[in-house]
C-alpha cells in the first residue's frame, strides 16, 4: 500500500497491516420476533476495504448499528483494538465509540444542511477538541494554534475529496454526490482508526459513483485507513474491496476474497432468492 505523508495523518489505528482491527464474534441481535443477526462472527484487518453485502433486509445496517453502539446486541462481542489495548463496544455509549476511533457515514445523509462545507467538516474535529470556552479566552495563544491545526488537517480532507470549489457553500445547496462526499469527509475528519460506510454511493449516477469508489479508495490508500463498507453495486464491490462478507437473513453465509464470494453457490442463491422475491 503506498500511503502519502500527511502533516496530520487521517488514519488513527497504529496496528501493522493485516492485524485483526475489529473483532465480531457471535454477535445476536433480536427486535421482538425478529432476528435482525445471528451469531455473526467476522474480522476486519487494518489496511483493508472490508465490504458488507446481502439482500434487503439481511441485517447489514443493523450490523453497523451495533459496531457504532446504536443497536445493542443482546448476545456476543465486538471488539476494537487500539494502542491503549482491546475495548468491548457492546456495552459502550456511541460518543465513547467515536472517541475510540470508529466513525461512520448513514445511508441517508446526516449533515447540517445549513452550515457550510467548512462548517460540517469542523464539525468532524469536534471530538478531538480540548479547549473549553473560558480556557481558550485565557489561554488564547495554545487555543489559536489548535485551532490553526484542526483547519490545516480539514483543509488536508478537502484536498483528498476535491472539494475546494464548494467549501463555503451550504450543504442544502450542493448536489447529492457532494454531499456525499462531505459526508465521508466529516468522519475523515475524526482521524479514524476505523471508517464505516453505509451505502455511500447508494441514489448516485454512474459517474458519480465511480467517483466516491476513488474518494473510499484514495482515503484507503493514500491515507492507510481501513473501511467496512454496505454497498448494492456489486461491481464497485469487486473493484475495491479486499474481503467480502455477505448476509442473508441475518446469518452470514459466506467470507473471503471477492473472487471467492463471487462464485460461492450460497451467495449465488441468496441473491436469485431476492429477485424471485422482487
Ligand atoms: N429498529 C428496528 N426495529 C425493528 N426491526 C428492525 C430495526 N432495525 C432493523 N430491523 C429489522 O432487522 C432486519 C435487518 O434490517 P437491516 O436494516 O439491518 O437490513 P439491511 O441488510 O441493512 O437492509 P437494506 O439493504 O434494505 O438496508 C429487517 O428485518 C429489519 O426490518
Amino acid at each position: 500500500m503506498i500511503t502519502r505523508s500527511y502533516r496530520h495523518p487521517l488514519n488513527s489505528s497504529r496496528l501493522e497491516p493485516g492485524e485483526p482491527l475489529l473483532e465480531v464474534s457471535d454477535i445476536r441481535l433480536r427486535f421482538g420476533g425478529i432476528t435482525a443477526l445471528d451469531e455473526v462472527s467476522l474480522t476486519v484487518r487494518q489496511g483493508t476495504v472490508h465490504a458488507v453485502i446481502g439482500p434487503n433486509g439481511a441485517g447489514k445496517s443493523s450490523l453497523l448499528n451495533c459496531i457504532s453502539g446504536l443497536y445493542r446486541p443482546q448476545d456476543g462481542t465486538i471488539v476494537v483494538h487500539t494502542p491503549a489495548g482491546a475495548h468491548d463496544l457492546t456495552r459502550k455509549k456511541p460518543h465513547r465509540i467515536a472517541r475510540l476511533g470508529v466513525a461512520r457515514s448513514f445511508q441517508n445523509i446526516e449533515l447540517f444542511r445549513h452550515l457550510t462545507v467548512l462548517e460540517n467538516l469542523m464539525l468532524g474535529r469536534h471530538i478531538h477538541m480540548r479547549n473549553r470556552l473560558t480556557r481558550s479566552l485565557v489561554w488564547f495563544g495554545p487555543a489559536r494554534r489548535q485551532e490553526i491545526a484542526h483547519r490545516e488537517l480539514v483543509e488536508e480532507v478537502i484536498d483528498l475529496l476535491q472539494i475546494q470549489s464548494v467549501r463555503h457553500k451550504p450543504v442544502g445547496a450542493l448536489a447529492y454526490g457532494f454531499q456525499k462526499r462531505v459526508e465521508l469527509g466529516r468522519a475523515l475528519c475524526m482521524q479514524p482508526a476505523l471508517l464505516l460506510l453505509d451505502e455511500p454511493m447508494a441514489g448516485m449516477n454512474a459517474e458519480e459513483k465511480e467517483d466516491m469508489a476513488r474518494f473510499v479508495l484514495d482515503a484507503h490508500e493514500l491515507a492507510g485507513v481501513t473501511a467496512v463498507l454496505i454497498e448494492h453495486d456489486m461491481n464497485v464491490v469487486m473493484d475495491i474491496s479486499d474481503r467480502v462478507s455477505v448476509l442473508d437473513f441475518g446469518r452470514l453465509i459466506a467470507d473471503g476474497a471477492p473472487e471467492q464470494v463471487s462464485n460461492d453457490p450460497d451467495v449465488a442463491k441468496a441473491y436469485l432468492g431476492e429477485e424471485v422475491r422482487a
